[in-house]
């Protein structure tokens, strides 16, 4: 295969809308290969219609989606190196070893490079003890943490996390936090969405932050996470670290907008 560049991906005009609803856009952005980018926002701002509109599994109502010279991320080429992790990861059926050999074996990789790759990703996210084990029957922690070492073994260009830790107790969260790190210095352009706002300055280079299915502010985490410039973004960060960390639904309903505090 031609070795073409998936990087940047750049958004241009993207919108997605349903049943004549504006639910996200229209977005321009781009995303470069290095820094790690974090997306934030409120419930319901369209970080996860983003990631799937980067990651190809929507496609845009207007506008394009393109990734550096190999086209949309529908297109064979980038499909193949792009990589996605989900709040709560899809399991086969079969072995942990099995559910990541299972991957390489759908990219041609031969039987025995299989397994080098499959033991040396489990290794790296520490669970080489549970390789036998029925991939269902793991814990939500050891599940994602499965699903990174299966993105780990394709060598992604580009992996998308969409809120990968929110079910997570702080030591399965720092598991997951240390993977992300490792596929950061491997070279993967790392983007995800937190509600996490500690998670947020331990992984974050910068912020994408959205509000109402735009984006409101983007810039440098340290900037967005101590002075943000909008008044959705202070909002929004006072909300998320108000007493008692994410607000209720009864508190939101009483108080949308919160005054920093
Ligand atoms: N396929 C769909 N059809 C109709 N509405 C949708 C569809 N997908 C998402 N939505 C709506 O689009 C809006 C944005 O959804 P999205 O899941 O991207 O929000 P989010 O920012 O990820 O929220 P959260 O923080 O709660 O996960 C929501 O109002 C959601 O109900």
């Amino acid at each position: 295969m031609a070795d073409v560049a998936t990087l940047p991906l750049r958004l241009s005009g993207a919108s997605f809308r349903r049943q004549g609803r504006a639910l996200l856009g229209p977005v321009d952005l781009t995303l470069g290969a290095g820094p790690r980018t974090v997306i934030m926002g409120p419930n319901g701002a369209g970080k996860s219609l983003l990631l799937r509109l980067c990651h190809g599994l929507l496609v845009p109502s207007d506008g394009e989606v393109r990734c550096g010279d190999a086209g949309a991320p529908t297109a064979k080429a980038v499909r193949r190196r792009q990589a996605m992790v989900f709040q709560r990861p899809v399991m086969l059926r079969r072995s942990v070893l099995a559910n990541i050999t299972y991957a390489l074996a759908l990219r041609g990789i031969r039987r025995r490079e299989r397994r080098r790759r499959a033991e040396e990703a489990l290794a790296l996210v520490g669970l080489e003890s549970l390789a036998g084990r029925t991939a269902r029957v793991l814990s939500g922690g050891e599940q994602q943490r499965l699903a990174l070492a299966r993105a780990w073994v394709l060598r992604p260009d580009i992996l998308f996390l969409d809120e990968p830790t929110s079910a997570l107790d702080p030591h399965a969260t720092q598991a997951v936090e240390v993977a992300v790190q490792r596929f950061h210095e491997a070279g993967t352009k790392i983007v995800m969405t937190t509600h996490n706002i500690g998670q947020a300055r331990r992984l974050a280079d910068e912020v994408v932050f959205l509000d109402g299915g735009r984006i409101v502010e983007r810039g440098p985490a340290e900037r967005f996470l101590s002075r943000p410039e909008t008044a959705s973004g202070r909002h929004f960060l006072a909300g998320e670290l108000g007493p008692g960390g994410n607000r209720s639904q009864r508190q939101w309903e009483e108080n949308p907008c919160p005054a920093r505090p």
